[in-house]
């Protein structure tokens, strides 16, 4: 199994582009069922769990074309099978985002049940209660959940902000009959996105990107081409990496617009940030300060910014407290870090970070996709080496971050 080996302090100044992002490439990816046209797709980052996408629909018969590895052809006009196996579901949750597409071009779909994971039970509730108010009759089964019906245009209220639910449930409405509107809707960039790719696809929807999404459903849709939008964890996770190294970045084909919360807290630890139209420039000269911060859907700060943040205050002057309202078991990267001398107090909810004036390397466990990011960042300002365990994790949603990070002057190394 993959490792990584960074040897810490090493300065960090240089430039990285920035991939597509992972939570837009997948649910666009799947948006490809709702058509028997070719859904043409660039800026698609190479990660594990794009394979696992692409594997799942070649499994329910769709076409799948890669010439470049960062522009992908779809084309379901052959779908043979409705189901996704628990095989692949159980190894990335997004597969549960065949639901909706599936079930309202082919009145029918079963998608395995993803379960809990690491970082916290995530049910479905919400997907299954408004695709049921679309008309659905679902049940579950065996694990799976088996949905059938004609959808029908509704409105639907959602208990909480779901991103994938809005997802969901957005790709279900656009071939209902009738009018759906989604209220507390999920306001993410990477929702905004793939309602962008649907309209392109003859969809009619629109209130994306507020809190109300109202789609008028359409016979069928067609084909499109669509770039998909820069990733904007990928982006925070090497400006907060270069912020705790005290280094200089500039990171291409990326976007300040969609990231101004995790942007403001770099700033108020200290960093000097510039930004143009598709650039994001950063320059720490001091010390990094603590910073507080919770987590809540967007606009607010992003919860998949949370560990990297923690290992920023982990070296910062002074106490950060960071609160995590998302998932409940998000802080498992606080004991890794500890291993390598940081302060972290955690209670509930709550993480109390008290700055320390140095790390030091150690062999580390990664435990979730985030949490791996937040230790390499950790290895990089550390002194002395640092292995870090279970980078599968890391592969889901990073795309060749050794290569990024040695590229901008880090001692990093995959070793099997
Ligand atoms: C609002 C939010 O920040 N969502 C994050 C969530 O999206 P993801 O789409 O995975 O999760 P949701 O947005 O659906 O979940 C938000 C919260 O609602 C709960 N829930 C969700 C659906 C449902 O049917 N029932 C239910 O109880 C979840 O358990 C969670 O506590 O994880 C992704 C991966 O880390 C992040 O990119 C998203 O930013
Ligand atoms: C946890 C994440 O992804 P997933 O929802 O695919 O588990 C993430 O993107 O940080």
């Amino acid at each position: 199994m993959d490792k990584l080996k960074i040897n810490g302090g090493a300065p960090l100044d240089g430039e990285i582009t920035i991939s597509g992002a992972k939570n837009a490439a997948l649910p666009i990816l799947c948006a490809g069922l709702l058509t028997a046209d070719t859904l043409r797709l660039t800026n698609v980052p190479q990660l594990r769990d794009v394979l696992t996408t692409q594997k799942l629909l070649q499994g329910m018969g769709v076409r799948v074309m890669t010439d470049n590895v960062h522009e992908f052809e779809l084309t379901a006009n052959q779908v043979s099978s409705l189901v996704a196996p628990y095989e692949l579901v159980k190894t990335m949750r997004a597969s549960i985002l065949v639901l909706g597409p599936t079930l309202a071009r082919f009145g029918e779909a079963q998608v395995s049940l993803p379960g809990g994971c690491a970082i916290g039970a995530r049910p479905v509730d919400q997907h299954i209660k408004g695709l049921q108010a679309m008309g659905a009759e679902i049940v579950i089964e065996h694990g799976y959940v088996k949905a059938r019906g004609k959808l029908r245009g509704a409105r639907i209220v959602t208990d909480m902000v779901t991103v994938t639910g809005t997802e969901n449930l957005m790709m279900a409405a656009v071939l209902a009959d009738g009018v759906t509107t989604i209220e507390n809707a999920a306001r993410e960039p990477e929702v905004f996105d793939l309602a962008e790719c649907l309209n392109k696809m003859g969809a009619r929807i629109s209130g994306h990107g507020t809190d109300t999404i109202t789609i008028e459903g359409v016979k069928s849709l067609h084909g499109a081409t669509h770039a998909i939008v820069p990733d904007r964890i990928e982006t925070g996770t090497f400006l907060c990496a270069a912020a705790a190294a005290q280094g200089r970045v500039v990171l291409r084909n990326t976007r300040a617009g969609i990231m101004e919360a995790v942007l403001d807290k770099l700033r108020e630890a200290g960093a000097y940030i510039e930004a143009g139209d598709d650039w994001i420039s950063l320059d720490m000269k001091r010390r990094p300060k603590a910073v507080n911060l919770r987590t809540l859907p967007y606009p607010a700060f992003p919860t998949d910014m949370q560990a990297q943040f923690m290992t920023l205050n982990t070296v910062a002057e002074g106490t950060g407290v960071i609160t995590e309202t998302i998932f409940e078991n998000r802080f498992m990267h606080a004991p890794e870090l500890a291993r390598m001398g940081a302060d972290i107090a955690t209670e509930g909810n709550t993480a109390v970070v008290r700055g320390v004036e140095k790390l030091s390397g150690a062999t580390v466990m990664a435990t979730d996709l985030r949490a791996s990011a937040s230790l390499v960042i950790a290895g990089l300002v550390a002194e002395g080496e640092t292995v870090i365990d279970r980078i599968y994790h890391l592969d889901r949603g990073y795309e060749h971050i050794e290569r990024k990070l040695s590229g901008i002057g880090a001692n990093i190394e995959r070793i099997s």
